[in-house]
């Protein structure tokens, strides 16, 4: 392999917001079994923040709208309501050829390579194709051609894997052909959809480990959206957790997986695989029964609580607010910021009328959206009752 390549560095030092959505809601109309039709809601208020250089992991089970979130951040599907800021700028309030180009700057790479990658054209071609619809990124076909190379280069492969056919590929090889898919258009922030979930367990590190070396290398962002818990955490710098179209918890990774405050999570966390023994003996599993409720009839209250080992008739009524839960300095109370009223982590009753979780001195920054009212403690037992 070349020692240079000549894309365009970007790591960038600021680690600011790069993306974000704000009160981000998505409604589809489906139609009803009799007549007439119903509106599902997909996202509900979400609230999401990415930011320069970092690895989002966005987690939650089937159905939870992660897919949606995502065709929204890739500025697919158009919000209901709520905003997204990309770079400052409100990209929906764009049109026609201006909403191309910032498209042109989050792009994908898919779960499935083998589906994914079309089978009658070349590596260079599935490469190069991104530049059909971008046609001023790559005007020539000698730039072209030797763009191809450096990103074959880029992503492990070889100048003469240019002309092969996916099938002639395995399966790590042709989810490097998607990666240097998505790199063509020398993208800011990369959604990966699953990205080794049908990969060998053998390659899935080689790809992820690829993947890592990429975001050092160019400075680009991901949105890591996985139902791989253990692969969240190797790779994610924060995570967001997502249930029937809300986040309801969002912080570092290692807070949230091994500190979770909201019961979901918990429940999650409690059922990820560990390579330590010990943790893995001592970890006290939470089961959830029955499945997530229909987004078309989420349940009243703390949409959780229909699984909630936790409930109480009050989660019925309520909805709980968001709190955000901050280090605490020795001595004194933390602070946090609810949604419906600021709230003090700790000392403070949120405007919903529930009790926040104290947070432990010293604790991690931690934004626990949706606080429900039996917050648990590091063992995952109730704080409170
Ligand atoms: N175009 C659409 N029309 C109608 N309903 C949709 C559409 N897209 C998604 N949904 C519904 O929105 C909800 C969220 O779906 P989404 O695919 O975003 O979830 P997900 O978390 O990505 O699930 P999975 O992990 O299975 O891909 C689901 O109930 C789904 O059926």
């Amino acid at each position: 392999m070349s020692e240079t390549v000549t894309l365009p560095r970007r790591w960038a030092a600021d680690r600011g917001p790069l993306l974000s959505a704000t009160g981000v809601t998505k409604t589809f109309r489906v139609a009803r079994n009799n007549a007439g039709h119903n509106r599902l809601t997909a996202l509900d208020g979400v609230d999401l923040q990415l930011n320069r250089g970092e690895t989002l992991g966005l987690v939650g089970e089937s159905g939870c709208g992660k897919s949606t979130l995502a065709r929204v951040l890739l500025l697919l599907e158009r919000p209901d309501s709520g905003e997204i800021r990309f770079d400052g700028v409100d990209p929906f309030a764009l049109k026609g050829r201006e909403l191309l180009a910032w498209r042109r700057r989050v792009q994908m790479v898919f779960q499935d390579p083998y589906a994914s990658l079309n089978a009658r054209m070349t590596a260079a071609d599935i490469i190069a194709e991104p530049w059909r619809t971008h046609r001023d990124v790559m005007p020539t076909a000698a730039a072209r051609a030797a763009r191809v190379r450096e990103l074959l280069d880029l992503v492990g492969l070889r100048e003469g894997d240019a002309e092969r056919y996916p099938q002639e590929f395995s399966g790590g090889q042709r989810q490097r052909i998607g990666i240097a898919r998505a790199l063509a258009l020398d993208p800011e922030i990369i959604v990966c959809d699953e990205p080794v979930s049908a990969l060998d367990l053998s390659v899935q590190a080689q790809v992820l480990n690829l993947l890592t070396d990429l975001r050092q290398q160019l400075g680009v962002s991901y949105v890591f959206i996985s139902h791989d818990l253990s692969v969240v955490r190797h790779v994610a710098d924060r995570v967001s957790v997502m249930y029937l179209g809300k986040v309801v918890e969002q912080g570092p990774t290692e807070d949230v997986f091994d500190r979770p405050l909201h019961p979901y999570t918990a429940a999650l966390m409690s059922a990820a695989p560990t390579l330590d023994r010990a943790e893995g003996r001592s970890r006290r599993r939470i089961l959830l029964e029955g499945e997530v409720p229909s987004p078309l009839n989420p349940p009243s209250g703390c949409r959780f609580r229909t699984r909630c080992p936790y409930a109480v008739a009050r989660c019925a009524e309520v909805e709980p607010a968001a709190v955000t839960a901050e280090p605490k300095p020795s001595g004194a109370g933390a602070s946090g910021t609810g949604s419906s009223g600021p709230a003090a982590a700790g000392t403070a009753t949120p405007a919903t009328g529930s009790t926040a979780a104290p947070a432990a001195a010293g604790a991690p920054h931690v934004e626990h959206l949706g606080l429900c009212h039996f917050p648990l403690d590091a063992s995952g037992a109730p704080m409170h009752s």
